[in-house]
């Protein structure tokens, strides 16, 4: 357990309140349009993480009153199977958001897949529609992790207008929706990638850095500017120490040396991760009011 310090950013505490606020709508959303928001989960193959995370989503959907629906299929399964359960589950007007858990195994193409899903049910933000709105600042679903990390800072900082923010990676997932979200505050951006020249000295410029690159404690205390708010949102898990049958999940950034110098940190466990399935959730019952015509007031679950 990470100790009382009022400059960890309690992600795990806030998504609580999220999913709190969620489940009130997600009532509401049932009294109004006579049925449950349902979440579809699709699951192909055996990765022993991606089950955790794909159960976990499933027992929160059904906490916060909506219905999940849990497609596991095997790892040799086909394009042509899964484009056609992505087809009944487009169809199905039970279903209000689909999420296709990625990677696929190797054999399937992401991108066509993807752009199967309905935009009007693309929980993940993902689609090229959704992409697409988000870059030219019109409504329209946001990927989980990013739009859960702007939550936090946002909590945090207040107004974001004019602060210089690093965005270290550029995933479609993560990296490259963070930008136009933090752009869309008016903060000054600059995307640090792997090929970036002098990242220290980058990532030293930062008021906010966002933490993306899929490396265990990449970036070091000294390289953040005293008092910066630093967003890790990797979750990598380190290789078992002698003895351990598990390694321990750490984050992009050094947290050791970063907590040292920055104004607050997101910790990992317990800072993005649990606020990716609170906005996945938010993004489903979004979705529902849309798909039932039915009315959500503004910014309520934000
Ligand atoms: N289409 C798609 N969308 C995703 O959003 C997506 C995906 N595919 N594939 C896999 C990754 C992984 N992911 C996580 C979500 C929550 C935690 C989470 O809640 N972590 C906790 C617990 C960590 C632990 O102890 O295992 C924490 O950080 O505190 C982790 C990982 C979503 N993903």
């Amino acid at each position: 357990m990470t100790e009382f310090n009022e400059k960890i950013i309690d992600g795990k505490a806030f998504a609580e309140g999220l999913r709190a606020r969620i489940a009130v709508q997600a009532a509401a959303f049932e009294a109004k349009a006579g049925r449950k928001a349902g979440l579809a989960v699709v699951l192909v193959g055996e990765d022993p993480a991606s089950q955790v995370y794909v159960a976990s989503k499933a027992k929160q959907t059904v906490e916060c009153g909506m219905e999940s629906f849990e497609h596991k299929l095997p790892a040799d399964t086909t394009q042509e199977t899964l484009l056609a359960l992505i087809d009944r589950l487009n169809a199905d007007d039970a279903v209000d958001g689909i999420l296709v858990q990625l990677p696929l195994p190797k054999h399937l193409d992401e991108q066509t897949v993807v752009e199967r899903i309905s935009p009007d049910k693309d929980v993940d933000g993902l689609t090229p529609i959704s992409t697409g709105r988000l870059a030219l600042g019109l409504p329209g679903l946001v990927p989980c992790t990013p739009l859960g990390s702007l939550m936090l800072l946002k909590d945090r900082l207040g107004n974001l207008s004019g602060k210089d923010a690093v965005v270290i990676g550029r995933s479609i997932l993560v990296g490259k929706p963070m930008v136009q979200l933090l752009l869309g505050e008016n903060c000054t951006v600059t995307v640090a990638h792997s090929r970036t020249q002098n990242l220290a000295d980058v990532v030293r410029r930062a008021d906010i850095v966002v933490a993306a690159v899929g490396r265990p404690e990449m970036i070091k205390g000294e390289w953040i500017k005293p008092g910066a708010t630093v967003i890790d949102v990797g979750i990598n898990r380190l290789p078992p120490e002698e003895g351990k049958k598990k390694g321990r999940i750490v984050g992009d950034v050094d947290y050791q040396s970063a907590i040292q110098v920055a104004g607050a940190i997101t910790p990992v466990p317990g800072g993005v991760g649990p606020m990716t399935i609170g906005v996945l959730l938010r993004n489903a019952l979004v979705a529902a009011h849309r798909n039932a015509g039915v009315e959500l007031a503004d910014g309520i679950l934000d």
